[in-house]
């Protein structure tokens, strides 16, 4: 029994779902009662009651798109980028992914997970209890399956639920360069197919970019996809307008991802589609981008939308979710309040996760306690951690 605190329960209405003197009630790993301290049922024992003085609670974080799993670094990229040259002319030149493939292909399993704890390490700190980790930097079908065993392995070395994505159509590896499609036929899909049987993935990402994979290419690994009853999202709309983001609503996707060059039209099909806009202020950032993703147009069409640290060695080496939540309000024009939920319920949407998100009867007690007393607090500091306490599972843990 949480007592003392303010709620923020992050349901719809009415803002944050706030409950200013609240009690939660949690009974295993599940919270059993949430509401006002006027109103907790006689029945409730108050033997093993916490005083919160008057903390904030949030459902516990969400990151919903992480590349988080990676061999190397690219700060010799990041020089490059500064003096002048762009994230195309960059992968032209045969950096970019590909130079992460390459470090990813070398490293063990063992040198894969620890640099990737690191930065686990730094979200499960800011109250995140899940992470979504995507493959796509082995681009051969043993590197991507290492990737996802490393990905999976993850909750067996931390107090964090890993949901994780087969991104094997991120880039075209120089071996296949000539020929796109082979590459897709002859690696991609049977790397998706195999990593399906080991049951090593819950979706299907894609890379939909001039630089990476077409519209067409994409359908190929997605039509797959559905044949193995797997949930799809895509990066699409990053770079330039390609189709991806109506592609990805007529495959149902959960979410597409980036969409910085999103369609008021794009909005009115993803609205249509249930399709979460996941924004992603840290390679936007990173890569000096000037175009912003249509969060008018979101509104306008109820397209919920989220963030995330899109944590990657390239456009995104963004390892803070309380970042990523600045930075969805002022670059992107986010409320606090929508920021919030992009990191909380509109992220578990985008994951196709229902049992968390915000706090309510029934949902997995996982809980973020801050030091602040409003939930705006947290969007508006910058590089500054008010966590308290993580609970993850309905228990207090680091
Ligand atoms: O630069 C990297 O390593 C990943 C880039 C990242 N992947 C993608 O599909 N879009 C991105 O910004
Ligand atoms: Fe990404």
């Amino acid at each position: 029994l949480l007592l003392n605190c303010a709620i923020a329960t992050m349901m719809p209405t009415p803002a944050y779902g706030l409950i200013e003197d609240g009690c939660i009630v949690i009974n295993g790993d599940i919270i059993q009662w949430v509401g006002p301290k006027s109103d907790l049922p006689k029945d409730i024992s108050q033997q093993d009651a916490q005083d919160m003085q008057g903390r904030l609670i949030t459902p516990a974080l969400i990151d919903c798109h992480t590349h988080i799993v990676h061999g190397g670094y690219r700060a010799t990229e990041f020089e490059m980028r500064l003096n002048g040259a762009s994230y195309e002319q960059i992968a032209r030149a045969g950096g970019g992914i590909i130079s992460t493939v390459t470090d990813t292909r070398a490293a063990t399993e063992t040198d894969l997970l620890q640099s990737a704890l690191t930065r686990v390490d730094a979200l499960i700190a800011e109250g995140v209890t899940i992470i979504e980790v995507k493959s796509g930097y082995g681009l051969d079908i043993d590197t991507e399956l290492k990737m996802l065993r490393v990905a999976r392995s993850i909750e067996q070395h931390r107090n964090v639920r890993i949901k994780t994505s087969f991104l094997g159509a991120h880039a075209v590896p120089p071996e296949y360069a000539s020929c796109p499609n082979d590459y897709v036929t002859q690696v991609c899909i049977p790397a998706l197919e195999a990593a399906a049987q080991l049951g090593l993935i819950d979706a299907v990402d894609g890379f939909c970019e001039s630089i990476a994979f077409t519209p067409d290419q994409i359908a190929q690994v997605f039509t797959r996809a559905k044949d193995l009853h797997l949930p799809v999202k895509l990066h699409a709309e990053q770079l330039s307008q390609t189709g991806g983001t109506q592609l990805a609503a007529k495959f149902g996707a959960l979410s597409v991802d980036h969409v910085e060059y999103a369609s008021a039209n794009d909005a009115k099909v993803l609205s249509k589609s249930g399709t979460v806009a996941v924004l992603l202020p840290g390679a936007f950032y990173t890569l000096q981008e000037t175009r912003k993703p249509p969060v008018y147009a979101f509104r306008k069409h109820s397209v919920p939308m989220a963030l995330a640290t899109d944590c990657n060695p390239g456009s995104s080496p963004l390892s803070s979710i309380l970042l990523a939540l600045n930075m969805g309000c002022i670059f992107f024009g986010l409320t606090p309040e929508e920021a919030l939920a992009g990191i909380t319920r509109h992220a578990a949407r985008a994951l196709g996760l229902n049992d968390c998100g915000i706090i309510d009867a029934g949902m997995r007690a996982d809980l973020a306690i801050w030091d602040v007393s409003h939930p705006s607090e947290l969007a508006y500091r910058i590089g500054f951690n008010p966590l308290h306490k993580r609970i993850f599972g309905g228990q207090l843990c680091h």
